[in-house]
């Protein structure tokens, strides 16, 4: 990715105008309505109250193909922690005032969705929980993503993706050999078995309502979605792929040929040839003779084999090693940083990236639909409460209502500030 404006690449925007004027990308951002006609969940209304990480990247995806999402945050807050928010409006709500209470129960009754990210009862707590919502709207869709599920003994304790992932049983298998167990980022629970399995959650319940006609509860645990994004660690378990200790299988960075080396420029090559017409390949770009090393599958042989390509590897650069590989079924690509992802030959011709108007570069939506493909919007993210009034106008709510909340302090109306 380009640091400087006048080297700045330009990114195909799925479904939207770009247009470089010089350095400056001028993003056209199809109107919310425009968006909205023509996505698979286009006219799905979304209330998403906000949370850490996991609910935000839920809300995302929902936004992103089409759904109208709108985030309660609290009153009093100086700026959303949901780096998340694209496509979202913002509503800023206080839920620790009745009335606060009261706006939030009826954007729920006139919604699709209730999308809520806290732990175990507090929601009951503030007199919204399923059952009165439920009540009032039977074909709402209540999803309440927690770490630790609406039952058991830890429903109510406090925790972070280490600990679901931890008690999903998965992270005891992550990690090198003789290193303690390690998280990969906070991306298996929070995101994959969070907010990615929550939102499956919501389009399936979306797709049983169109024949039901009938809401219902999603109880989406993180330490459960971990899990079942796992479930191959355990149902493969008789084929003998985890048999040895951590760090010493085939697809834990046990294997010499699923792992990555070092360049001799400081960068690395990532290695897959795990099937033996790939690993020949392996050995081919490597310049080395087959006749002369352990058989692949020699677990025994596997540290001195490692050292062999860590040597080899070493003796080139990262680009070297690429022109070598590309095009061959070596099964051998680049570690590429968040920075230069986007503009490999490949991604850039799928327009895997995308830019928004803050010259911002980040993943598109997956996967991509070929009729109704995802048209994320990429305007700048919500200010928190930038759209308070015109979302309780749209529900409902009355101008000297909105004028009593916000004098009260129920409600929260902010401007976004100016770009300079
Ligand atoms: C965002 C970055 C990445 C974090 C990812 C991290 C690794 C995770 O794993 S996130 C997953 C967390 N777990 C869950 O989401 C599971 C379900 N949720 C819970 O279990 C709990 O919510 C909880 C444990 C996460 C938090 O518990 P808490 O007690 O705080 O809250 P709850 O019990 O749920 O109750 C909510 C209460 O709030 C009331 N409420 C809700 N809405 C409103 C409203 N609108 N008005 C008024 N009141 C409201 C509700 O009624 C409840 O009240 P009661 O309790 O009375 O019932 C983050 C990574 C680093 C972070 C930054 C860093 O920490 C530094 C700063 C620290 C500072 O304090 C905040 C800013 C930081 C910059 C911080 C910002 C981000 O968090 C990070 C960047």
């Amino acid at each position: 990715m380009t640091s400087s404006p006048s080297d700045k690449q330009s990114y195909p925007c799925p479904g939207l105008e770009s247009v470089f004027f010089g350095s400056v990308c001028v993003c056209v951002c199809v109107c919310v309505r425009e968006r909205e006609r023509e996505m698979a969940l286009s006219g799905v209304r979304v209330i998403e109250l906000a949370g850490l990480a996991p609910a935000p990247f839920c809300g995302m995806i929902l936004s992103d193909f089409g759904a109208r999402v709108i985030r309660v945050d609290r009153t009093k807050v100086t700026m959303a922690m949901d780096s998340l928010a694209r496509g979202k409006q913002s509503v800023a709500l206080n839920l620790k005032s009745p009335q606060g209470v009261a706006v939030l129960k009826k954007l729920c009754i006139q919604s699709d969705i209730v999308l809520e990210p806290y732990r175990k009862g507090v929601m009951e707590k503030l007199g919204l929980g399923p059952e009165e919502l439920l009540k009032e709207n039977p074909r709402l869709i209540y999803a309440r993503l927690t770490g630790y599920g609406q039952s058991g003994s830890y429903a109510k304790t406090a925790g972070h993706d280490i600990n679901y992932l931890a008690m999903s049983g998965l992270l005891s298998m992550l990690g090198r050999s003789s290193e303690k167990p390690y998280a990969p980022l906070n991306l298996v629970a929070d995101f994959a078995g969070g907010g990615l399995m929550c939102a499956l959650g919501i389009v399936l319940a979306l797709l049983e309502r169109s024949k039901s006609g009938q809401g219902q509860i999603i109880d989406a645990s993180m330490v459960e979605g971990a899990a079942y994004v796992g479930s191959f660690m355990w149902k493969s378990r008789s084929l003998g792929l985890w048999n040895r200790p951590r760090g010493e299988n085939m697809l834990d960075s046990g294997a010499p040929f699923y792992d990555t080396y070092q360049t001799s420029d400081g960068k690395h090559m990532a290695v897959g040839a795990i099937e033996p017409q790939f690993y020949d390949q392996l050995i081919q770009g490597l310049g080395l003779d087959a006749a002369s090393l352990p058989p692949q599958m020699s677990f025994s042989d596997w540290p001195e084999l490692r050292q062999t390509f860590a040597r080899v590897f070493a003796e080139k650069t990262q680009a070297e090693w690429s022109r070598i590989f590309d095009g061959t079924d070596a099964c051998v690509t680049p570690v590429l940083p968040l920075d230069e992802a986007g503009s490999h030959p490949h991604n850039r011709e799928r327009g895997s990236f995308l830019m928004d108007a803050q010259d911002e570069v980040s993943p598109r939506p997956a996967p991509v639909l070929s009729r109704t493909p995802a048209r994320p919007c990429l305007s700048r993210d919500p200010v928190v409460g930038e759209h308070t009034r015109s979302v309780l106008e749209e529900y409902g709510f009355d101008p000297a209502h909105i004028e009593q909340l916000l004098s009260a302090g129920v409600v929260e109306c902010n401007k976004a500030k100016a770009r300079l």
